[in-house]
């Protein structure tokens, strides 16, 4: 029987499951396939040039080993490696069999500890060319859910990243998008996933890494032509968490990358967790195709906690610092910072730390002072409540009416600069706004904005309305 590709491939493939475990065989043989022989030069071809790395490193000998047994002392394994995606050549290049090994690079930024013998490793990522290899995931371990208190206002971010961290990559919920304001616990919930499946998983490889960074290491494999080992690298990670993707505004060569990265992970089944300041809806120069993949999964809004949190989340700060405060004041704080969680435990460490410097007692004048340090030195921020209340006084109607689904002209009006005033001077999403004034949609807001501009410069009447109303919400 004359000898084919396939056939040869066959009886080297017999010999190798022998001799492999079967995951192994699974993962870096049954992709391959056998495409030309050619006397003694067997011709097979590779989904990357990882793959083929790979298989340089872990399985030349078994390889050698099963072709010789097949095409004798002259045999030769010519690889043709298919790049992925768009980066390649359309051209596929091909390696000559024995071929010297290349070490993929780890993004900077990713702590990858290199003395290894003397470590203990569990679960090491291996990535060949360096022997073995742990992925730090950089987590934080005291951002966790158990840290992270619950309340109306990120009920639904925190139970979806709940259920992510119980099967990450097995939910709808991917990618699980975390959107809000600044200082609302984004990030705190995005490493508590992490750290909920790394420990419930310890064999998964999960990754947290701001945009920033992301970024910046795109940039540096492409200044260092590794870039195909940057998406090697990411493409192997089972959960990925990207923190402030609104970074990538206007960035289209890191957007582009982590959009193959993106739909490699997600057609693999692997969880990728993603937060914003802001809804996919308002993002602003990110590509239509990402902001698509953005919105197949779920994207779950955290919003200002409410009075009843904010104490709690006082109280349980207090209580992981062991430090007691009177009841008074952890309500006096919660009371008046409103917004930016940050803050309020910013409120709490200048409390602790003015008290223990003085050995002062916590009284409520300390408390009043350093409030009224913080509130200054942040740009209030007003609620679109207030900016409600504002604008019905100002057209002498009452909240209802300007909530109200009518379309008298003036209501209108009303309705529309109320919501301008809302995007203008707070960071809620248009979709929040929408859903507070008269539970319109976004689009609706949008509408109303690009009206109040345009009327602005053309109606004079108009242009004092938005002049007088200004002055009263900013006094
Ligand atoms: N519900 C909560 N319970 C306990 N702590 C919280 C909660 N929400 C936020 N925090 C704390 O508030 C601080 C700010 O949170 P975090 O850094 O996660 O906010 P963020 O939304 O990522 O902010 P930014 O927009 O600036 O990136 C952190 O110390 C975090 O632990």
């Amino acid at each position: 029987m004359t000898k084919t590709a396939s056939s040869v491939w066959k009886e080297c493939l017999s010999f190798i499951q022998d001799n492999i475990k079967p995951q192994a065989y699974k993962t870096w043989f049954e992709p391959i396939k056998p495409i030309k022989l050619s006397g003694e030069a067997l011709t097979i071809q590779v989904p990357s040039k990882f793959f083929y790395e790979w298989l340089e490193e872990h399985y030349i000998k078994l390889l050698r080993v099963a072709l010789l047994k097949q095409l004798g002392e002259d045999a030769k394994l010519i690889y043709d490696v298919r790049m992925e995606n768009n980066y390649s050549s359309n051209n596929p290049h091909t390696v000559k069999f024995p071929s010297s090994n290349r070490n993929p690079i780890v993004p900077q930024g990713v702590t990858v500890p290199m003395d290894l013998n003397k470590r203990e490793l569990k679960n090491p990522f291996i990535i060949p060319g360096i022997q073995k290899v742990k992925i730090e995931s950089q987590l934080n371990p005291n951002y966790n859910f158990e840290s992270f208190v619950e309340g109306d206002s990120n009920r639904l971010a925190r139970s979806a990243g709940m259920a992510v961290a119980n099967k990450p990559g097995g939910t709808s919920f991917n990618p699980l998008l975390i959107y809000g304001g600044v200082g609302l616990g984004k990030t705190h919930i995005a490493h508590a996933i992490g750290v909920e499946i790394k420990d419930k998983y310890p064999d998964k490889t999960v990754l947290y890494i701001s945009s920033e960074k992301f970024t910046q290491q795109y940039i540096d494999s492409v200044k260092g032509n590794t870039r195909i080992d940057f998406i090697h690298f990411y493409q192997m990670i089972d959960v990925l968490i990207i923190d402030d993707v609104q970074f990538l505004s206007g960035k289209t060569g890191t957007q582009d990358v982590f959009f193959h990265i993106f739909n490699h992970l997600h057609q693999n089944g692997k969880q990728v967790i993603l937060t914003s300041d802001k809804a996919p809806v308002d993002m602003q120069d990110i590509e239509q195709r990402l902001l698509s993949r953005f919105k197949w999964g779920l994207s779950a809004e955290l919003q200002a906690p409410d009075y009843e949190t904010r104490v709690l989340i006082l109280q349980n700060k207090l209580y992981r610092d062991g430090v007691e405060m009177p009841e008074e004041i952890v309500e006096y704080i919660a009371k008046h910072i409103k917004s930016n969680v940050r803050e309020l435990e910013g409120v709490l460490i200048s409390m602790i730390a003015q008290a223990s410097f003085n050995r002062k007692e916590f009284t409520l004048v300390l408390a009043k002072q350093i409030v009224d340090k913080f509130v200054k030195n942040t740009k209030r921020e007003v609620s679109i409540e207030y900016i409600q209340k504002i604008v019905s006084n100002y057209f002498e109607l009452d909240v209802a009416t300007l909530q109200s689904k009518t379309r008298k002209r003036h209501i209108v009006q009303a309705r529309q600069l109320a919501m301008y005033f809302a995007k203008r001077m707070t960071k809620a999403s248009l979709a929040s706004i929408g859903s507070q004034i008269g539970k319109r949609d976004h689009a609706t807001v949008l509408h109303a904005c690009k009206t109040v501009d345009n009327l602005t410069e053309t109606d004079k009447q108009f242009k004092k309305y938005v002049e007088d109303i200004t002055k009263k919400l900013t006094f």
